[in-house]
Formats: structure tokens, sequence, C-alpha cells
């Protein structure tokens, strides 16, 4: 079929390893390095398994939007198979039936407007309870760990209709065992590019991963039993509740079961936890180090909301500064620097390229998102660059794609955006953020460890300062 085999250019590998030995531990620099070399269609291998790196708008265009049939499926993983009920969930499993119906019944019935909406009363809550804390505070406190808490406890009450403590899992702590499973599931292994390694599990992956599956198995086992049973009332319909209604209904078109329901409970839980509470960290640290940008978000919320109330989702369509915030933050540090593993299910040539079945494809936005040939002072944060500009969050823009683009984009945008967008006004709005110990805007580190969310590796340290009249 293919008259041209050329491959996409790509450094030579070392036998067996292939590429493997050129990268550290943030991947997706490495990856940015490399592809300057040999453009914007790259080929590299891990081990024995063959990788296209897309790392230009242009790229990736034609693999998400053009040839994007091609490129829907998701590699395995040992954390797919085990932690993820074979697969069952919506993440890692393979294109096709089985992944388009999951997708629609989670677009249609947990994701949708109407169900963000109904979960507002619960997000203005738990806001609350966090502001009110903060003002009680003279001394130092890490916000990122209260960030994240927040968005743990959000993501628990929407999909399981209540808190779960650290204790609810295991002596090592709820959010602790998430970031364990996104760490392994991030991290290469071994064993999926040398078959021949993985009795040996050097790096202790499988052991690891069969702990999280019975772990969160119990969990959530635990969890269902209780709706069943409906032990604890609880005043609104949670994402259980819903999962539930649709696999007694039998409306799933398919063989839906309990592990059907624990695979998607994992994945909204896993999906919606630290994607949100690092986008918030990110660009609160941004803010911190720009403290005239921080300035200008308060002036515009104090147009819009004024000091003597605090902010309503309502209002958060009124903020264009806050917009363009998030964007310039999304831009510098997209949460997921190479969105997650995209594989092909055919041959398929793209800008002239062979690109084989099989291949692992990964996009490199975190490179597009600093190319000094698509943005002016590409290193700088400067959130007025989208004045004006129609480039948005959605994935139509291929220059910035922080939720990816086409059939595998996020399906958590809308809901994962109205989280950041309130909790970063309420935060900014309520309070002045004093840096502690002498410490000036430039000592903010904004050093990077790469994972499937990309998180900064020092928390923000700060002291709140409550600045409304109420
Ligand atoms: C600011 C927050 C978020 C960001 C930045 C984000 C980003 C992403 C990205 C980059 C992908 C991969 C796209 C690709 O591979 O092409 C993804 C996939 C996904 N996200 Fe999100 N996400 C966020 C919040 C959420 C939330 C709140 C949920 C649900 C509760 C969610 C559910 C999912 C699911 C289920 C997938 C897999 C889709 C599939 O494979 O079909 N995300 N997200």
């Amino acid at each position: 079929k293919f008259t041209n085999k050329k491959l996409p250019p790509g450094p030579r590998g070392l036998p067996l390893i292939g590429n493997l030995h050129m990268f550290g531990e943030n991947l997706h620099q490495d990856l940015g390095k490399i592809s300057k070399k040999y453009g914007p269609i790259m080929s590299i291998h891990f081990g024995l398994v063959p990788v296209i790196v897309a790392s230009s708008p242009h790229a990736a265009e034609q693999f998400l939007k053009i040839h994007d049939l091609i490129f829907a499926s998701r590699p395995s993983n040992e954390v797919a198979e085990t932690v993820f009920y074979n697969r069952r969930n919506l993440v890692s499993s393979n294109y096709g039936p089985y992944w388009r119906n999951m997708r629609k019944l989670c677009t249609l019935y947990l994701l949708s407007n109407a169900k963000i909406q109904s979960f507002q009363p619960m997000r203005k809550k738990q806001v609350q309870i966090l502001v009110d804390l903060m003002k009680q505070e003279r001394n130092v406190i890490d916000v990122s760990a209260k960030i994240a808490s927040l968005s743990a406890n959000m993501s628990c009450l929407m999909i399981f209709g209540k808190k779960y403590m650290d204790e609810d899992l295991d002596e090592k702590g709820f959010n602790a065992l998430i970031q364990d499973i996104l760490c392994i599931a991030g991290l290469p292994n071994f064993a999926e590019f040398f078959p021949c390694l993985r009795v040996l599990d050097l790096q202790g992956f499988t052991r690891r991963s069969k702990e999280l599956a019975k772990l969160f198995d119990e969990f959530l086992e635990r969890v269902i039993d209780e709706h069943v049973c409906d032990k604890f009332s609880h005043e609104q319909k949670d994402m259980v509740d819903t999962l539930m209604e649709i696999m007694q209904s039998g409306e799933g078109e398919f063989e839906f079961d309990r592990r059907h329901v624990k695979a998607i409970l994992l994945d909204l839980l896993v999906a919606s936890m630290d994607t949100s509470a690092t986008t918030i960290d990110w660009i609160l640290a941004e803010l911190l180090s720009h403290p005239n940008v921080m300035k200008k978000l308060q002036n515009e919320l104090e147009q819009v909301v004024g000091k003597n109330r605090m902010v309503e989702e309502s209002d958060l369509e009124n903020l264009e500064y806050l917009e363009m915030v998030i964007k310039e933050s999304s831009r510098l540090h997209p949460v997921a620097p190479l969105l997650i593993p995209h594989e092909s299910i055919e041959d398929c040539e793209v800008d002239g390229f062979h690109i084989p079945k099989g291949s692992r494809l990964l996009i490199n936005v975190w490179t597009i998102g600093r190319d000094p040939d698509i943005w002016v002072e590409p290193e700088k944060f400067k959130p007025e660059r989208f004045q004006g500009s129609n480039i948005d969050l959605r994935g139509r823009h291929f220059e910035l794609l922080p939720f990816g683009s086409g059939r595998r984009s996020c399906p958590g945008l809308q809901l994962g955006l109205t989280t950041v967008r309130l909790v970063l006004a309420q935060l900014v709005h309520c309070f002045d953020w004093e840096l502690p110990n002498g410490m000036t805007p430039k000592d903010i580190d904004m050093t990077e460890k790469f994972g499937l969310v990309t998180t900064r590796v020092q928390h923000l340290r700060l002291i709140p300062k409550y600045r409304l009249h109420i």
C-alpha cells in the first residue's frame, strides 16, 4: 500500500535498549531538546517499542485531527491491567466499541454540564471551608497541600458522595496512593519494553501494582456496598449512584458489572484529583513570581466582584484576565506535558513518513508551548499575549493543548476548568499572599517533576492575609 517506507528521523538507538539511555528524569524536556535536531515528527525507541514524538502544532494536528482515528488507541501497561480491572477504565482502554460506549456514557451522565452544575453548592461549601480555615492562620501554611486536599475532597464528594480520609484506605494515605498509581503508570517500565524481564520485576512495579489493586478494590467494594445498603444518607446523587443505575438499567449495551463500575470510579478519581490541583498550584506559583500580574488579577476581581463578597461561579465568565492567566500558565506548564500515550491501530503515512501500526505516540505539548517560532519570548509569563487572540483551551488550536484534542481529548475539561477557575479566583480574591522568611518572587522554584501529572518539586509555603470586608 505504501510506496514510501521512510520512517521519521531520529537519533540512533543502542541494541535492545533503543534510546532509553538518552533520557533523565524529565522525559518531556529531553525529548524537546532531541526534537530540535530531528524535527517535529521524530522516531525513537523505548527498548523494542517504536515511539513517535510530535513537537509542532502542524504535527499535532496531523495525529490528533487528520489521522485521529488511527491514533485513538492506548498502549497497555501494568497499572492499566492490574489496578484498572484489565483496562475496563476509560483512560487506558483500547479504541473500539467498548471505549466508544463507555466514553459516551461518561460524557452524557457523569461529566455533562447539568451534572457539573449540580455539584456547584458542594464546590462552594468546600472552598468556603478552606477560606475560613486560612482566615484564622497567622503563620506559614503549605498551600500546595491545602489545594491538593481541597481537590481530593471535591472529587470524593462528587464521585462517592462523601469525603474519605487518609486512614480510610491504608496507613500510607489516600493522596499518597493516588500518587503511587500515577507514578508507576507514568515512569518508563522496563518490563513493558523488554517482555523477557517481566518475571524479574526489577523495578518492583508488578508487586506494587498488585498491592495497590488490592487496596483500591477493597475500598471500592466498600464504597459500593455502602451505596447499595444506603448506609450513609447523601442528599445528592453521586457518581456511584449514577453508575449503579446504568449497570442495573442495562443501558450500557455491553457487559457492565461491578468491575466496570469500579474501573470507571477509580479512573475519575485519578483523572480529576491531581490534574486540577496541580494546574492551580502552577498558576499560583506564576502569580507569586509576577506580583504585577497578581495585582492586575486582583483588580479585575475587585471590579467584577467587589470586596464585599466572595466569588460566585456565576462571576467566572466575566473574568477575562483570569482566563488569560490560566491559558498562559497552561502554555508553560501543561500538567500532562506529553498528554497520555496514544497507540496506532494501523500503518499510516504522515507528512510522507511511514508510521507502523502499534507505534506509541507522544505529543510534546510542553515543547510546543515554548517554541520561539510560535510564541514571542516564549519563556516569559505574559498573560497579555492572549489579549484579543482567539486561541482557547479546547483543543481547536494546536499550539495550546493542555487537554489534548480529538477523540481521546479530556472529557473532564469543563469540570476541571470550573474547579481551577473557582478555586484560583477565590484564593486570589480573598487573600494577599506573603512569602515567608525574606523570600522574594525570584526565589520561587519552578523546577518540574515529570510524571503522568507533572508537578512542581517544591510546595508553596505562604502566609495568607485576608483582604475582603466581610
Ligand atoms: C485541569 C484539569 C485537567 C487537565 C489539565 C486534564 C488533562 C487531560 C489530558 C491531557 C488528557 C489526555 C488527552 C490525550 O491523551 O490526548 C486527559 C484525559 C482524560 N481526562 Fe482529563 N484533565 C483534567 C481534568 C479531568 C477531570 C476533572 C476528569 C474527570 C473527572 C478527567 C477525565 C479524563 C479522562 C477519563 C481521560 C481519558 C480520556 C480517554 O482516554 O478517552 N480529566 N485529561
